[in-house]
């Protein structure tokens, strides 16, 4: 140091390095050739020195050269913040999307860019990194994902957090932040009091439970909350699926502003121990987004839940209860086909029991009218029906409603039969069996089967 200073020669930094750890690096910036030649024979006579040597970067110069090299070719945002949330360090794409000079940048707070980030949050307990959570930024949609530096001597301990790097990636056209295509809700019959409810329940704050069986239209009526929801014109809409739902989508969850709004579908498909964390989190208050949430039913849910959402839900019918309104909604459905239905295929629509309700009235009705199209007709007659699937034995009330006593008993009859065809096809027994058990006549048997279709490939006389 002293052949430096007798020079005036100002040595910046030092470091020690090399592969066996026994080279001395200097930076000295202003150094001039001049200035080199004199000082290297006194360096030289040092002891333990046995070469000196001139290079243009010391090795901790050069992975800063580099990183900023790196940095200035990636394309998206990159950038570093301490602890107390100010920039450190950010590329010039980071500057450009917040739309400050790049010498500007580094000191100034993360949140006057992010004002929705849960950046206190973040910084304060978070220590594993979190992928994809979504901001925007200057009306510009990204993903962020969050690196939180980690001090060595305790990595995962919050009091070791230095801050964090973030990266920012362009979201095109995320679903998730995408407003789904506003339905008009079909609101016949029974499903009306649904819709009335949903016009009372969405726009509060507490959580939102619809139940229905499968396609009974609880995903149809989740979207529809979103719009009936006073955030959906200026908040931030999030959609999940139950099937889909991991450990990542609820820390995601948990770093949402308090104006989004959080459609899950499905809550009885997410794990257990999931749903467990979400209806802890949901009653201390820590999720701050509006949450509608949907099941197959209330008691398909775990206990916390029951209790929490009891009050807050919204039964939908399922389609067999609503006979008297089938034709009605097949009618919705046709709408936009331009076909008509036939007064006796809207009878047989209705004698059945939708276990599927109204996906497997669309579906049945795609069918009918691919049939009708193909003899050239406008309109579905029961010959286009396709044959209805296994029916489903239910509580009378709600099953029989819209029906005759006489139609009611003919379902159940022929339930009977054709349960009792195949236990004894599986057995080799014969009409006559049947007859016998059933204490009727043979002819009776036979025309019964003929009555409801089951005579094909069943028992043999
Ligand atoms: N009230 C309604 N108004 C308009 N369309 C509806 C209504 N209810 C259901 N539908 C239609 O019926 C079909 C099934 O509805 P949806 O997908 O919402 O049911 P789901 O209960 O979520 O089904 P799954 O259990 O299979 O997820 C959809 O095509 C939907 O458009």
């Amino acid at each position: 140091m002293s052949i430096f200073s007798d020079y005036r020669i100002n040595v910046r930094s030092g470091e020690i390095g090399g592969d066996s750890g026994d080279k001395v690096y200097l930076s000295a910036p202003d150094l001039l050739v001049a200035q080199y030649q004199s000082i290297e024979k006194s360096l030289h006579r040092v002891r333990g020195v046995r070469q000196v040597r001139r290079i243009e970067l010391i090795p901790s110069e050069r992975r800063h050269f580099e990183l900023d090299t790196l940095l200035r070719h990636v394309t998206y945002p990159v950038l570093s913040v301490d602890r107390s949330g100010r920039i450190v360090a950010a590329n010039q794409a980071a500057a450009r999307a917040f739309g400050v000079s790049h010498s500007l940048v580094a000191g100034m707070s993360l949140q006057r860019f992010l004002p929705r980030l849960q950046l206190a949050e973040l910084l304060r307990g978070i220590t594993a990194p979190r992928y994809g959570f979504p901001v925007t930024v200057r009306g510009q949609e990204f993903a962020v994902d969050w690196s939180p530096i980690a001090l060595a001597e305790a990595p995962g301990a919050v009091a070791s957090l230095a801050g964090a790097v973030l990266t920012l990636q362009q979201r095109e056209s995320l679903p998730s932040s995408e407003a789904p295509p506003p339905q008009v809700l079909w609101d016949l019959d029974r499903r009306r009091d649904s819709c009335l409810r949903l016009q009372q329940m969405a726009p509060l704050d507490e959580p939102l439970l619809i139940c229905g069986e499968r396609g009974a239209g609880k995903s149809t009526f989740l979207r529809a909350a979103y719009y009936l929801s006073p955030l959906a014109d200026s908040g931030l809409l999030r959609e999940y699926q139950g099937s889909d739902f991991s450990d990542s989508s609820l820390s995601e969850m948990l770093l949402l502003p308090c104006d989004t709004i959080v459609l899950l579908d499905d809550l009885d498909l997410v794990p257990e121990s999931l749903q467990q964390a979400l209806a802890e989190h949901l009653l201390q208050g820590k999720l701050r987004p509006r949450m509608v949430l949907s099941a197959r039913s209330i008691s398909a849910l775990i206990v916390p839940f029951r209790q929490l959402l009891e009050t807050q839900q919204i039964v939908l019918p399922p389609l067999r209860s609503m006979r008297p309104a089938v034709a009605g909604f097949a009618e919705k459905i046709l709408g936009e086909s331009g076909f008509t239905l036939d007064p006796a295929a809207a009878h047989a629509l209705a004698t059945r029991d939708w276990p599927s309700n109204f996906s497997g009235l669309q579906d049945c009705l795609q069918a009918a009218v691919a049939h009708s199209q193909g003899r050239g007709g406008r309109s579905v007659e029961v010959a286009d029906l396709p044959a209805s699937g296994v029916e489903e034995t239910l509580p009378w009330t709600d099953w029989g409603r819209g029906l005759t006593l006489k139609e009611q008993m003919d379902k159940v009859e022929r339930a009977i039969l054709a349960e009792q065809l195949e236990v004894q096809g599986s057995a080799g027994h014969s009409t006559r069996d049947l007859a016998r058990r059933l204490g009727i006549s043979h002819t009776a048997v036979a025309n019964k089967l003929r009555k409801y279709g089951l005579n094909e490939g069943g028992a043999s006389s």
